[in-house]
Order: C-alpha cells, then sequence, then structure tokens
C-alpha cells in the first residue's frame, strides 16, 4: 500500500517532543511490512538541512494570501534516511530555525496547501494519506471540500491526535487562505466561533486515531474543549498505542551513551552509566538516581514537580537530574533548587537529544508525573534502557506501567498530580532501590518487555485496509 505520512515533525530530521518520534518510526515499520510509506514534512532551516544536499522533484506556486508564493519538493540527494521522505520547502514561510512559533497558521496551512497541490500531479496517487496532529488538520476538509482537489477525495484519509491539548485555533480573518469551497460548508472548520483545525480533522478525517486506548476514552470526558465532538464521532475513532524505535533506542548499540549494555550486562553497563552523568552533573552516585526528560509544560506537571522534589531532596537520600525546557516559572523553580541540594541535584534547561540518552541509561528510575499523557514514550524508552518508571497513571501511562504492588507489576505509579503523591512515589523508589534483589531483578525484566513498533504498524495497516473500497 502506497503510505503518505503527512507531519511538521520527524525524526532524525526535526524534532520538538514524541511527535516525531512516532513520524520517524512508523513508516520504517510499515515498510518493513512491505508497504511504501513515506514522509512529508515541511524544509526547516535546521542542522539536518545545513548538513545535506537535496534534489527538486518539483516545483510550482501557490496562490496565498493574494500572492504567488514559490515552492519546491525535495528530497535528500543520498539515501540518509530510512523512508523516502519529501520536504516542502516555501522559502518564505517556512525556512526557519524554529519548528513552531507565532506565526504558525500562515506556516502550516501553506504547507498543507503546497503538499495537496503537489500530489495532485502525481501519476501514482498515494492509496492512504495520514495526517499527524493540527498543523495538518485542514487536510481532511480540504480533500473533501476544496473544488480544487476534488480528484483526490477517494483517497482515505486518517488523523492521529498526538496531543489534543493544542488545536491550531486560528480567526475567521483568515478563513480566505483555504483553497476555494462552498462557504456553506463551513461549519466543518468551526468550533467555538474559531476555525479549529483539530476539530475539523475530527469531523472529516475518514478514521481519527489517538496514541493510546486509554487517552481515546479520557478524550471523550475531556478533550480542552473537544470532548462533545469525539464523543459524537467516536464510531470513527481508535486507540492504537505507540511503539519505539528498537534500532534507535538500543542500550547495546546506541552510540550516545557512555557505556553499552544488554540485559546481561546491565548491572555493570547501567552502573558505568550512571558514574559517568553523575560525574558531569557532580551529583552522589551512591543513591538512587532519579531523572525527568521533557517539555515543562503544565501537562508533564512541571508546575507541581519541583516542589515535590524539594522535598524529596529533604530526605538526602536520592540524587536527582532533571532535562527539559518550557515554561519559565518551571524553569526558575528547578534552576532555585540547585544552590540548596549542591551533590544530589542538578538540572540542565534546553534540549539534548545525547543528553537524554544517557540519562535513560543512567537513571535508576525516570519520573514522569503527566497530568495528560496520550501515550509517553519516555516510560517506553525507560523501560528500555532498565530504568524504572515511575508514573502517574493515565492515558498511555496507564496503558503501559504496571505498579509493582499489583501482579505483575515493574513500575511505580500515583494518582494524583499533587506534591504529596509524587512525593510519596519517589519515596516507594527509594525503599525499592534498597530492596537490591528486587530491584536487580526487575531492572533486568523491564528490558525484555517489547514495545517496538512490529504490532502498532500492523494495526494500523488493518485499520488502511479497512479503508479501501
Ligand atoms: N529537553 C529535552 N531534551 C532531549 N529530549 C527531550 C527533551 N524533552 C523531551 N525530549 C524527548 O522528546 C520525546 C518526548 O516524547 P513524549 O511522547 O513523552 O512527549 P510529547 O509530549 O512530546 O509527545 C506527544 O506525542 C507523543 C507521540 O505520540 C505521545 O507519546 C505523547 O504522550 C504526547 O504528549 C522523547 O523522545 C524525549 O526523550
Amino acid at each position: 500500500m502506497k503510505i503518505f505520512h503527512i507531519s511538521a515533525e520527524c525524526y532524525p530530521i526535526a524534532k520538538v517532543g514524541g511527535l516525531a518520534d512516532v513520524v520517524g518510526a512508523l513508516p520504517k515499520y510499515q515498510n518493513g511490512l512491505g508497504h511504501s510509506s513515506s514522509v512529508i514534512m515541511p524544509f526547516y532551516d535546521n542542522k539536518f538541512t545545513q548538513s545535506n544536499s537535496f534534489t527538486t522533484v518539483y516545483k510550482d506556486q501557490i496562490d496565498f494570501n493574494g500572492s504567488q508564493i514559490s515552492f519546491k519538493i525535495l528530497k535528500t540527494t543520498d539515501d540518509v534516511l530510512d523512508f523516502n521522505t519529501f520536504f516542502v520547502d516555501i522559502p518564505e514561510l517556512l525556512f526557519k530555525d524554529y519548528v513552531y512559533s507565532t506565526d504558525d497558521t500562515d506556516r502550516f496551512l501553506a504547507f498543507q496547501i503546497a503538499t495537496l497541490n503537489w500530489i495532485l500531479t502525481l501519476q501514482a496517487l498515494p492509496e492512504i494519506i495520514h495526517c499527524h496532529d493540527h498543523h495538518t488538520g485542514l487536510i481532511p476538509f480540504m480533500l473533501q471540500e476544496s473544488f480544487r482537489y476534488k480528484t483526490l477525495n477517494t483517497i482515505p484519509v486518517v488523523t492521529t491526535i498526538h496531543n489534543a491539548q493544542y488545536q491550531g485555533w486560528f480567526s475567521y480573518d483568515k478563513l480566505h487562505l483555504i483553497p476555494e469551497f462552498d462557504l456553506n460548508k463551513t461549519g466543518l472548520l468551526d468550533w467555538d466561533n474559531s476555525i479549529n483545525p483539530l476539530a475539523t480533522a475530527i469531523k472529516c478525517a475518514w478514521r481519527v486515531t489517538t496514541v493510546s486506548p486509554s487517552y481515546m476514552e479520557e478524550l471523550k470526558l475531556e478533550a480542552n474543549g473537544l470532548q462533545d465532538l469525539l464523543k459524537h464521532e467516536s464510531n470513527k475513532c481508535v486507540g492504537i498505542l505507540n511503539g519505539i524505535d528498537t534500532a534507535v533506542w538500543n542500550p547495546e548499540t546506541d552510540h550516545y551513551i557512555e557505556e553499552n549494555y544488554s540485559i546481561n550486562t546491565v548491572e555493570i553497563g547501567k552502573l558505568a552509566n550512571k558514574l559517568a552523568l553523575c560525574k558531569t552533573f557532580d551529583l552522589d552516585a551512591t543513591k538512587p538516581l532519579i531523572a525527568f526528560i521533557g517539555r515543562l509544560v503544565y501537562e508533564k506537571g512541571a508546575d507541581v514537580f519541583p516542589s515535590a522534589l524539594e522535598k524529596a531532596l529533604e530526605d538526602k537520600n536520592c540524587s536527582v537530574l532533571v532535562l527539559g525546557s518550557g515554561n519559565a516559572e518551571a524553569e526558575a523553580a528547578l534552576l532555585q533548587l540547585k544552590a540548596k541540594n549542591k551533590g544530589y541535584y542538578n538540572t540542565f534547561i534546553g534540549y539534548d537529544e545525547k543528553l537524554s540518552h544517557n540519562i535513560y541509561a543512567g537513571a535508576d528510575f525516570l519520573l514522569m508525573p503527566s497530568r495528560v499523557e496520550p501515550c509517553g514514550l519516555n516510560q517506553l524508552y525507560a523501560l528500555r534502557y532498565g530504568t524504572i518508571p515511575v508514573v502517574r497513571s493515565i492515558g498511555g501511562l496507564k496503558d503501559t506501567v504496571v505498579d509493582i504492588s499489583k501482579k505483575g507489576g515493574f513500575g511505580i505509579s500515583h494518582e494524583q498530580v499533587t506534591v504529596e503523591e509524587i512525593y510519596q512515589a519517589i519515596k516507594r523508589s527509594v525503599d525499592l532501590y534498597h530492596k537490591t534483589t528486587i530491584f536487580k531483578s526487575l531492572t533486568k525484566h523491564i528490558m525484555t518487555i517489547d514495545h517496538s513498533w512490529h504490532v502498532s504498524a500492523n494495526a494500523y495497516i488493518n485499520l488502511y485496509q479497512s479503508l479501501k473500497k
């Protein structure tokens, strides 16, 4: 089957969060199943585009806001990626040194239009168009309603919601930017008196997926205003759990980490990584090392967990390392903890892919006190690296982490995002660490849990196949 994934992010080209990991892995696994799965994404001004050369496969202009804007479809000249990737180059709008900013509406609208204009010219059309998140949320509408794309309206289109908190809202002032359609259909774009690309995708896509079954159920109760819509459209909605790219995330071969290890060498391997990490960040390696990696935003509990860490650090029985960036208040709260907890606590404010791998490898526990977690990949990476996840039981975290108090349990979970519950979860982690035999056997056990994409890549294929006439 010929599949086009359309996305704003894709690892290793441009990554802000988990969306990139999924779009950078799923096509590879679908190709492994004998399909032809490609990615279409913007051409940004970043390290990847600066260090590779590109060949133009198509050139045209789009009519946008009264101007003719040139665009190109590019491919890498050399075979440096694991799957076909097409880059939409709109120098005036997309070629920036960021993925997201305040000008997203125009940039991603132009991206979607250029993408469809190009698809319109293809001899061999895709059999499935798979859109990811609100940045591509108007594609299902344009395919169905814009006169220009009429010949494409039999191609099944699937939308995956990676995070329903972000919906891409914009005002009716920009309605004219959408390629011409019957204005009686404007209601399909609307949610609460603004144009809402995520709501539009939910209404117009042939199928809507989210990245875990529990998150799909939670969305019907609370989806940042879209819960009633999701309830209404529930017949076409399904949750498919994300997988991980086990070639990228493999402690045996990971070239980022200090020392490679397998399940047989996990004890000395993780210790070597922990020692290196603790040396770099001036942490006490004799204590359990508890880490956090992620965007410092409300959904990840970033307004609460700095206080929980502060409380846990007062007990002086663990070391803590935080990697993340986001909300200024959370960043300040985390930085402030440094002075009081020298030798036990450190934080790196920023984005650092290599460091994240080293933390998964060197930490004993990974904290994820999320308020909302559609799937969560960090806990899956942690399992693969023998690092015990400490999670709030929600969304994909609920679907993938079983508390040690339960039969077959291997992680630590808590119910609420409060200072006290996060603190208690950290205390339970410290206790577990000192039950050395159990701790060591859990570390080994979790490395055997298979969260590779094999099963879920197949689930998507089955879904696509159900849409073919
Ligand atoms: N400062 C930093 N430095 C280095 N690496 C960092 C980093 N901050 C985050 N990362 C990395 O970014 C990814 C985060 O992935 P998640 O899936 O946990 O969250 P995110 O909320 O971005 O994704 C959304 O989409 C994904 C994919 O569907 C869902 O799993 C998730 O629940 C949903 O919120 C991981 O690869 C992590 O290592």
